[in-house]
């Protein structure tokens, strides 16, 4: 009788359904509004292991394994293999014409069964880069809100303020090697994502497992939220995270460094911090500022430099002459830009023997206002300072173009179809054979198309984008384009670190991860007109990245996993993750 007023006192007038105490089947005993314990088995087995994505098989249980971890009933009768169930949902994903829906279904297969997730990914990386990273990754960041299923990451947002080492204990593994992190304002050449830029850890630690051979317990990707700027999301029904304006400065600051004392605390001195897609006015702070106290990289600074800096070394084959021999372009002056500049700078010196200041003078870049030069210095951000050489002004690219008459032009502007018919013909005008490297990501943002590139410049250019573009036919010829995207770096150098027990990234370890990358150019690439390796040799790749990044942490005293293996590149090998199934006892 109590219990019976009691429930009518905690019912919602205004609900149309029942439940609680009045269940026929007394599943749930407690009203709605009581407390409850959402317990649950710590082993899987039976139900909960084909709900476990670490270790479910879906029909690839064994007869062996359904009786001894009681599956029976629970799946038909079909035993299948691996390869089948590959060539089962490779066939399913085929038949989606929208990306976006490739996109989830993915994301889907990696919360339901991790294993045969990374198997797909592996065995078929050129056909489905493009839909766990970009161009696709960035639609699906743009919809985050209207996708978001389940979580598949850390947030951190300004409410966790002061409890971030709890947050990070919330998170079930304990052996984090690798964290992407991101605060989402300039999620590719999309700009501000706020929250839903969580697509791109999450994406890029995908890579760090199929490409780089990192357990896919031991990454960890993290969002911090501190607002967005973004005004449609802020009025977007859907949108998952704060609804305010970006937090600045000291209460930016603030939570960044309890973030990364946090990190430090929970996972150890030899974690890797990887930022990526913050703000420039962020990220070149934060790099400088932790990169004394943590193993930290910024992919977009660092790794997208090594990865352009090995498609340059390897162009020269094609091109002829050194690194110091051309002049370079840049259209856009961030962090892709300045990196890439500075490492270019970097390695001349180190080939030439001359000054990083006068390596330097080879190299252009021109921003939203137009060319960098002297003049501009006053109001120029600091890490654009370097570039500002003595020139009249010049406020376009293709002005720019006819004055500079560089060898190579790179776009790092995040804005599409900004290498024009006049620009790409201006650069075959002077050059037998044009570098054009379009890297702003996704393809919307590209700044010329493959066949733009290829038919401005009559076939003449070598071109290569940062998301992927088909195979192009001009005048009969087929010109297969390369893909420069940092996606070629970043898990091999990590897998370097990691192997190393390195504590601190350098430069030279960039220059060490390039050279291994140009070394893999084969002369069968070179012949179709390729400056960068095919995907589909990417975990090899990664093996002799990862064995030249150890190899020079070793000679840098940075390593700390000791003895050194003899055969890096072998030890590399033998530490990477495979996805094949594990038979259960
Ligand atoms: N392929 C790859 O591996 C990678 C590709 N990227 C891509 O590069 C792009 C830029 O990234 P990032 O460098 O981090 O971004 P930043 O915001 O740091 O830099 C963008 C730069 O482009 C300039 N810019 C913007 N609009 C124009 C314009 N219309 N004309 C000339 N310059 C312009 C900006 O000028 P101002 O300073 O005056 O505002 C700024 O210098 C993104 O699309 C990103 O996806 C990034 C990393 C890796
Ligand atoms: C590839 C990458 O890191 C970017 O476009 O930001
Ligand atoms: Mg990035």
């Amino acid at each position: 009788m109590e219990n019976a007023r009691q429930v009518e006192a905690y019912m919602d007038p205004r609900s149309t359904v029942g439940g609680g105490v009045e269940d026929a089947y007394g599943e749930d005993r407690a009203t709605e509004e009581q407390l409850v314990t959402p317990w649950t088995f710590s082993v899987a087995s039976g139900y909960s292991l084909l709900r476990d994505p670490h270790h479910n098989k879906g029909l690839a249980f064994t007869e062996i394994e359904r009786d001894a971890h009681y599956l029976r009933g629970l799946l038909p009768p079909v035993v299948l293999t691996q390869e089948l169930q590959e060539k089962k949902l490779m066939h399913n994903l085929r038949k989606y014409e929208v990306p976006l829906q490739r996109y989830m279904s993915m994301m889907d297969l990696q919360e339901r069964n991790e294993r045969l997730f990374y198997k797909l990914l592996i065995d078929n990386v050129e056909e489905l880069l493009p839909v766990v990273y970009t161009p696709t990754v960035g639609e699906a960041c743009q919809k985050y809100g209207s996708i978001f299923r389940r979580p598949q990451g850390l947030y951190i947002s300004l409410k966790e303020k002061g409890k971030i080492l709890e947050v990070l204990k919330n998170w079930p593994e304990k052996t984090i090697q690798v964290i992407v992190v991101t605060d989402g304002e300039r999620i590719l050449g999309l700009g501000d994502l706020g929250c839903q830029g969580m697509g791109i850890p999450v994406g890029k630690l995908a890579l760090y497992t199929a490409l780089g051979g990192l357990r896919p317990s031991a990454c960890l990707p993290i969002t911090i939220d501190v607002g967005t700027n973004n005004e449609q999301l802020l009025n977007d029904d859907f949108y998952i995270g704060l609804r305010q304006k970006r937090a600045r400065g000291q209460e930016y600051e603030d939570l960044l460094h309890e973030f990364m004392c946090a990190v430090k605390q929970q996972y150890g001195e030899k974690v890797l911090i990887q930022f990526e897609d913050f703000a420039n006015h962020n990220a070149f702070d934060l790099l400088a500022k932790y990169s004394k106290t943590h193993l930290v990289f910024n992919d977009d600074i660092q790794g997208t430099a090594s990865v352009v800096l090995a498609g340059l070394v390897a162009a020269l084959k094609l091109v002829g002459g050194t690194l110091a021999d051309h002049t370079y372009l840049f259209l856009g002056a961030g962090e892709a830009g300045t990196g890439i500049a500075e490492l270019i700078a970097l390695e001349m010196s180190r080939q030439t023997g001359t000054p990083i200041e006068n390596s330097r003078e080879k190299i252009w870049l021109v921003d939203s206002k137009g060319l960098i030069v002297s003049s501009r210095m006053e109001s120029l951000q600091h890490f654009k300072k370097p570039w500002a050489h003595d020139h009249e002004p010049v406020n376009n690219l293709l002005d720019a173009v006819k004055a500079i008459k560089p060898t190579v032009l790179i776009g790092t502007s995040g804005v599409g179809k900004t290498f024009t018919q006049d620009v790409v013909e201006a650069m075959a005008s002077f050059n037998e054979k044009p570098v054009i490297l379009a890297l702003s990501n996704p393809t919307t943002q590209s700044e010329c198309t493959a066949e733009e590139a290829y038919t401005w410049s009559k076939g003449c250019a070598i071109f290569a984008s940062g998301s992927p573009f088909d195979p192009v036919e001009y005048e009969g010829k087929i010109f297969v384009p390369g893909q420069a995207n940092n996606a070629y770096i970043f898990p091999g150098f990590g897998l370097g670190l990691v192997i190393s027990g390195a504590i601190r990234v350098h430069d030279e370890m960039l220059l060490a991860a390039s050279e291994a990358l140009a070394q893999q150019v084969t002369q069968e690439n070179f012949d179709k007109g390729l400056i960068y390796p095919p995907f589909k040799t990417i975990r090899k790749i990664s093996a002799h990245i990862a064995a030249n990044v150890a190899a020079k942490a070793y000679e840098l005293g940075l390593a700390t996993r000791l003895p050194r293996p003899d055969n890096l590149v072998k030890y590399a090998e033998s530490c990477m993750y495979t996805p094949a199934y594990r038979s259960y006892r």
